[in-house]
């Protein structure tokens, strides 16, 4: 990547000198010349994780053989370990988190156990009409499983509240949207669905870790989220599925399997289930994926979540501040919202040749993503960018916008 010889404006090198969290950084094994504004798809990956899965093949698996399941690798209780260290995270117990499996495996799981539990008659589920795909495609699936009898209302996401009438079973958010980094009102719109009664789920893949999220204090019902985003797990790292411990009883779990079971080397007939969320790991849990999540998880060991999120809206907010002055000569339209409660951890534009824009700066180093029909998505992760890298960023994208190749135009 070349990088500009444009000296670093005082007040970010300020920002950056009294940044809390600068020391993180070094905890993350970027390559050189690379500015990575897309841990929001795919983490990078963590100092600690290479030797824990060196360790995981070569001595617990290599060596221990199926004797790591119960010895000191101890598999069996892995994901329950895991579910301790996201728990504070996202404001849950760790009772009340089942991780394992793919995050659309998980909205499966979600929205089979909600359905179960909503009031008996309801038969519309709400969601947002640009949810993430996965979303959707689970809750017509799900739908066309139970005989087609639900009606999936996709509304647009800000217009949800007026559409949470007393027919609504289940409320099925993404609290921040994936092209346009809106973040919607968590705990207004969880407190919204269960005055009439209906229950909630959240896809928490743009916020965990990103942010601080409190799913206890919201009193959400359930919720799932992806391990290889701001968790840094890796690539197909195992999701997870938060389910409030009021419900654990009562919600019915749609796969049932050995490994929820309550007793799994009993080999029982009947199903009874584990305590806790365990219940809804229905398989043998995926080890080596839930290593590399557990060792990259330690990553926030000691880090305030509020510092956090205070470090991300001043990366986005500098960031936006920067590439104002590309909005008046490029067709460019920023469509993440400017309020800070109204946005996730990424910013993102539409332009008429984004693909082709994005496909220039990642050749730069400036490695941002392309989403479907015309977005630019810039990912900010506080644990390993600067303001310094912010500022290095706009002046490549700059570069790439003021160059002739898109000026001259592109198919
Ligand atoms: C909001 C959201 N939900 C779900 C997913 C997909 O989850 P998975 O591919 O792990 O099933 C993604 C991204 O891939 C996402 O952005
Ligand atoms: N999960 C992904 C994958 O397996 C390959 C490429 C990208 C992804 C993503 O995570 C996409 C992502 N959910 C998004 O927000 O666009």
């Amino acid at each position: 990547m070349t990088l500009t010889t444009t000296p670093l404006p005082a007040d970010l090198l300020a920002l950056d000198t009294r940044d809390p969290l600068a020391h993180t950084r070094a905890d993350f094994l970027l390559p050189p010349g690379v500015i990575y504004l897309d841990g929001n798809s795919l983490g990078p990956l963590h100092r600690s994780v290479p030797a824990r899965l060196a360790h995981a093949a070569q001595h617990e698996w290599g060596d221990q053989l199926i004797r790591s399941w119960t010895g000191d690798a101890d598999w069996m209780h892995l994901p329950d370990r895991v579910a301790a260290k996201l728990a504070r995270l996202i404001g849950a117990q760790p009772h009340e988190i089942a991780v394992g499996d793919s995050t659309s495996v998980n909205v499966f799981k979600a929205l089979a156990a909600a359905l179960g539990i909503a009031p008996a008659g309801r038969r519309v589920i709400l969601t947002d009409a640009d949810n993430f795909p996965t979303d959707l495609y689970v809750a017509q699936g799900l739908n066309a499983l139970l005989g087609g009898g639900y009606e999936l209302r996709a509304v647009p996401n800000t217009e949800i509240a007026q559409h949470l009438t007393p027919d609504v079973a289940v409320m099925l958010l993404t609290e921040v949207d994936y092209r346009t980094g809106r973040r919607l009102d968590l705990g207004g719109l969880t407190a919204q669905a269960h005055a009439v009664g209906s229950v909630t789920i959240w896809d928490l893949a743009h916020s965990a870790g990103a942010f601080p999220v409190d799913l206890g204090g919201t009193g959400a019902d359930f919720a799932v989220g992806c391990g290889y985003k701001f968790l840094n797990g890796g690539p197909g790292a195992p999701g997870y599925l938060y389910v409030a411990g009021r419900h654990l009883d009562s919600a019915p779990i749609a796969i049932r399997g050995w490994m929820g079971h309550a007793d799994v080397f009993e080999m029982a007939r009947e199903f009874i289930p584990a305590p806790g969320a365990r219940r809804f790991v229905p398989g043998t849990p995926q080890v080596l994926g839930l290593s590399a999540l557990d060792a990259a998880l330690d990553a926030f060991a000691d880090v305030d979540m509020q510092d956090i999120r205070a470090k991300s809206l001043s990366l986005t907010s500098t960031f936006m501040a920067l590439m104002e002055p590309l909005l008046a000569r490029h067709p460019l339209e920023l469509v993440t919202p400017t309020a800070p409660d109204e946005r996730g951890s990424q910013v993102s534009y539409r332009h008429p040749h984004a693909r082709e824009v994005m496909g220039q700066l990642t050749a730069r180093g400036i490695i941002g993503d392309f989403r479907t029909p015309d977005i630019l998505r810039f990912g900010f992760t506080p644990l390993y960018l600067s303001h310094a890298d912010v500022w290095h960023a706009v002046q490549g994208i700059t570069a790439v916008l003021d160059g002739a190749a898109l000026d001259g135009g592109v198919a």
